[in-house]
């Protein structure tokens, strides 16, 4: 069985996949400080909470804080005894190259992103994924990664707005009903909401007019469904996606006899 971890800047799921399907998925928050011990414990405990017999023996990591990378290292070698494949290191191959500016570091998730996407959706893609920053990764006609754009993600917009301004509160994401807020907490929630419809229909608009070619949008994230009523934004919401694209590039390195 593949154990495929995904740690983005705020959480780090790890999903099981049994040659078949994924059979659970787990999450936890981000730090870069927990140790291999500490990963093990936490995911033994779930693992008997399900009552599964998992025989992990290959796992792959996409990590977008690099310094988590040594621990989930450890955990792999010490407790699965295998060596996993890292997204993004020259030992980890992909189906296609990203073509981007020369010393560019793309982040393993947009990569990620791009292979699940177009196995799923074909050429000419836009992957918004909403996470920590809000990604648009942009799949070129032959499945590379061609560039996109990187946004602060609604989270973290929300949290700058009260880390900076005396008298605002921290408040949650929410559709609200109307524009015009007649409340403190309904004026941030609208300027947030809305101006995050308007950011997304924007750039994938200013994106498709780049391109000049017809291009479909796939969305990832959490907060996909919450942008995702009623406004059209979206050909489809993907919430595996990540995951999906960890499970293929793991495959292809095999295929490739890698790993
Ligand atoms: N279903 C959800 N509803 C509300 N907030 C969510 C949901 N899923 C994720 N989030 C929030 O979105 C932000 C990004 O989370 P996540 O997608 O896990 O980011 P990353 O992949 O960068 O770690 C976090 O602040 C998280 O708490
Ligand atoms: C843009 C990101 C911060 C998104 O990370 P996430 O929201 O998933 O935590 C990450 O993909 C990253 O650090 N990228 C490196 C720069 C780049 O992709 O060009
Ligand atoms: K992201």
């Amino acid at each position: 069985m593949l154990l495929c971890i995904d740690t983005g800047n705020t959480n780090t799921v790890f999903s099981v996949w049994d040659g078949t399907q994924f059979l659970a998925h787990w999450r936890i928050r981000t730090d870069h400080r927990r140790t291999a011990d500490e990963y093990y414990v936490w995911l033994s405990t779930l693992i008997a909470v399900k009552k599964f017999e998992l025989q992990i023996d290959a796992c792959i990591i996409s990590a977008t804080a690099p310094r988590v990378v040594f621990n989930l290292r450890v955990l792999c070698n010490r407790y699965f005894d295998t060596r996993p494949l890292v997204v993004g290191k020259p030992d980890c191959l992909l189906p296609v190259e990203p073509r981007v500016d020369m010393g560019t570091t793309v982040g393993p998730d947009r990569l990620v992103n791009t292979v699940g996407a177009y196995d799923r959706h074909g050429p000419d893609l836009i992957v918004v994924d909403f996470g920590t920053a809000t990604t648009f990764d942009v799949v070129d006609g032959d499945g590379a990664y061609i560039g996109g754009a990187i946004a602060p993600g609604v989270n973290l917009s929300l949290e700058a707005l009260h880390m900076g301004a005396a008298s605002l509160p921290h408040v949650d994401v929410t559709m609200p009903g109307r524009v015009i807020g007649t409340n403190t907490v309904a004026c941030i929630q609208s300027g947030v909401f809305w101006g995050y419809v308007g950011l997304v229909d924007g750039i994938v608009d200013k994106i498709r007019a780049e391109r000049d070619r017809p291009m479909k949008v796939i969305a990832t994230g959490g907060l996909a469904p919450l942008f995702d009523q009623g406004f059209d934004l979206f050909d489809a919401i993907e919430d595996d996606l990540t995951m999906h694209g960890l499970r293929l590039i793991h495959d292809y390195n095999k295929e490739m006899g890698n790993g």
